[in-house]
């Protein structure tokens, strides 16, 4: 299929590339690199940030932390990946907005679906911070919330692994990939790739979700493409 409207998912946690902790500017330009090649191409893409090199409310709460406290300090690690995004984008002559679903109305817009869209139609990137904006969510599920919104022809969720494994190939050196799976084998074996409910939700609204390797060079642009890379998830 030809995407005309993509919503890219991004790691946090890749974001630090070989770092510990944070933002490596060499992932940030290269991640702002691959996004400026599908721009010019005339796709219009949105992108959800995780905030997992900086905090997630399951770390906080592991620790004693009330969760809640927590996954707002979460939601507003993704708003610092947003803007180092924004920046990185900007460098690049990528016009751009953020807009955050926690209103922070000095630094980003806040969400407004409408205005999200008429952004995407004049060319801008439009870069989702602060989640869905309520706790006990992850960013994969506000990127498929947010996908959903606006029209999105698909989920693209670029992360360090190449794809859907039959176990976590981070962990198993056995673990094989799925090219395709369904959305119903994935929650039936239990993939970790993606929590549950952004699965669900991407199954009841119909809409494919490709998991591929954003670490890779030219790998965006090659799914753009139409090239079969990563694993598809359809219904
Ligand atoms: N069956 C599986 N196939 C592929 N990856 C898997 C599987 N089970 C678990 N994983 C893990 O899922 C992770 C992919 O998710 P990702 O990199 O987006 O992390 P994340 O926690 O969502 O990031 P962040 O919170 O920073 O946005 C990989 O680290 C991989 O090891
Ligand atoms: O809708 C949301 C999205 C995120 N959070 C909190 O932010 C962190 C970071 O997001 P990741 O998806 O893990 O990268 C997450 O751990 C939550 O604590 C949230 O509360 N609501």
């Amino acid at each position: 299929m030809e995407y005309k409207r993509i919503l890219l998912k991004l790691s946090g946690e890749a974001l630090m590339g070989e770092r510990q902790y944070g933002i490596d500017p060499k992932r940030l330009a290269e991640y702002a690199n691959e996004i400026k090649e599908v721009v010019d191409r005339g796709i219009e893409v949105a992108v959800v940030i995780g905030g997992g090199n900086i905090f997630r409310g399951l770390s906080g709460a592991a620790t004693g932390m009330d969760r809640v406290q927590g996954d707002h300090m979460g939601m507003l690690a993704t708003v610092i990946n947003g803007l180092a995004l924004q920046s990185a984008l900007e460098q690049k002559g990528v016009q751009t907005r953020l807009q955050s679903a926690i209103k922070i109305n000095e630094v980003a817009e806040p969400f407004i679906r409408r205005r999200a869209m008429r952004h995407l139609e004049k060319g801008r990137v439009v870069i989702f911070g602060g989640g869905t904006g309520n706790p006990y969510f992850t960013t994969d599920s506000a990127a498929v919330l947010r996908a959903i919104e606006i029209e999105a022809d698909v989920i693209l969720k670029g992360t360090r692994v190449d794809g859907i494994y039959t176990s976590d190939p981070e962990k198993d050196k056995n673990a094989t990939k799925f090219d395709t799976i369904s959305f119903n084998d994935v929650l039936r074996k239990g993939l970790k790739v993606m929590d549950t409910t952004a699965f669900t939700l991407s199954q009841e609204n119909e809409l494919p979700i490709v998991v591929f390797d954003m670490n890779k060079k030219g790998n965006l642009m090659r799914i753009i493409s139409g090239e079969n890379i990563g694993t598809v998830v359809n219904l």
